[in-house]
């Protein structure tokens, strides 16, 4: 039997394997990951993020000036390089258990380096903020669902995504299959987000995730969407934008030293052990 917990950000869902040395959990293969977020004969969840030291990832954790560090895998067992929910789940969790003091900035170290989170109202709840780094825009690119294509812009938030503005967020349909890209453009894949306009300030996005399919909310993807209206919109730095999502709402700011501030929920609701 192996120890779990689980727990959501905006209700993206995930399951946290306490694996501080890299011992419990090695064997991480993507099987046992697709057994443990199956919603029917598993635990059910978007994702696993193994909590592990950083002294003992490897490779993927060098150079890296966190004690802990965020291994991602996606529902299908394919691996991202970050997670914006996941890493406010992964805070909280810390902060819980002791391992980390939620009065002072946590770094926590991931594929897509150190991310640092600062804790509002101490470590039981309150919200937590982000520090995503910089986003990269890459350019134009365009996706598409069946016969319908829409532009998008490729933005990096050390994982891919294509955010494309529509009028209606139901018009790319049930988004049961992955929508399709350009393979030269995304070579490991792409997160798809959808966004309309609420006013000023203010958008509504459904996301498809790379390795998981829709969820009910996606943090780099949301701030990923922010850089592209921000953009759009030509807003000053340090503009707050707030970014609805079907399982809640996600608060985005782009700093003058160009960093995008993501502040959102974060809640762990259970606790046990599992054979998967
Ligand atoms: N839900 C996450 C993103 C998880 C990884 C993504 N599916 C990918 O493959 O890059 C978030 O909150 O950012």
């Amino acid at each position: 039997m192996y120890p779990f917990l689980k727990g959501h950000g905006t209700e993206n869902d995930f399951v946290l394997l306490p694996d501080p040395d890299g011992t419990v959990h090695g064997a991480l293969t993507p099987e046992r990951v697709r057994a443990l977020c199956d919603r029917r004969a598993g635990i059910g969840a978007d994702g696993v993020l193994r909590v592990v030291r950083t002294a003992a990832i490897g490779a993927d954790g060098a150079g890296q000036d966190a004690e802990w560090f965020m291994d991602y895998r996606n529902a299908d067992g394919s691996v991202s390089e970050m997670c914006g929910n996941g890493v406010r789940v992964f805070g909280r969790h810390l902060a819980e258990q002791g391992l980390a003091d939620p009065s002072a900035p946590v770094p926590v170290a991931t594929r897509a380096g150190v991310k640092v989170l600062t804790f509002a109202g101490g470590a039981a709840d309150g919200e937590i903020t982000v520090d995503m780094g910089r986003p990269a825009v890459l350019g134009d690119t365009k996706v598409a669902v069946g016969e319908r294509t829409w532009p998008a812009l490729h933005v990096d938030m050390g994982n891919p995504h294509a955010v494309a503005f529509v009028d209606d967020l139901a018009e790319a349909g049930p988004l049961l299959d992955a929508p399709t890209h350009d393979p030269a453009v995304y070579p490991a894949g792409v997160n798809v987000e959808f966004v309309v306009r609420r006013g000023a300030g203010h958008v509504a996005m459904r996301v498809h995730e790379r390795g998981s399919g829709e969820t009910r909310s996606c943090g780099t993807g949301a701030c990923a969407v922010m850089v592209a209206t921000a953009l759009a919109d030509d807003a000053p730095r340090g503009t707050t934008y707030r970014v609805d999502l079907p399982g809640g709402t996600l608060r985005i700011s782009w700093t003058a030293d160009d960093r995008i501030l993501m502040t959102g929920p974060a809640v762990v609701v259970a606790a046990g052990t599992t054979a998967l």
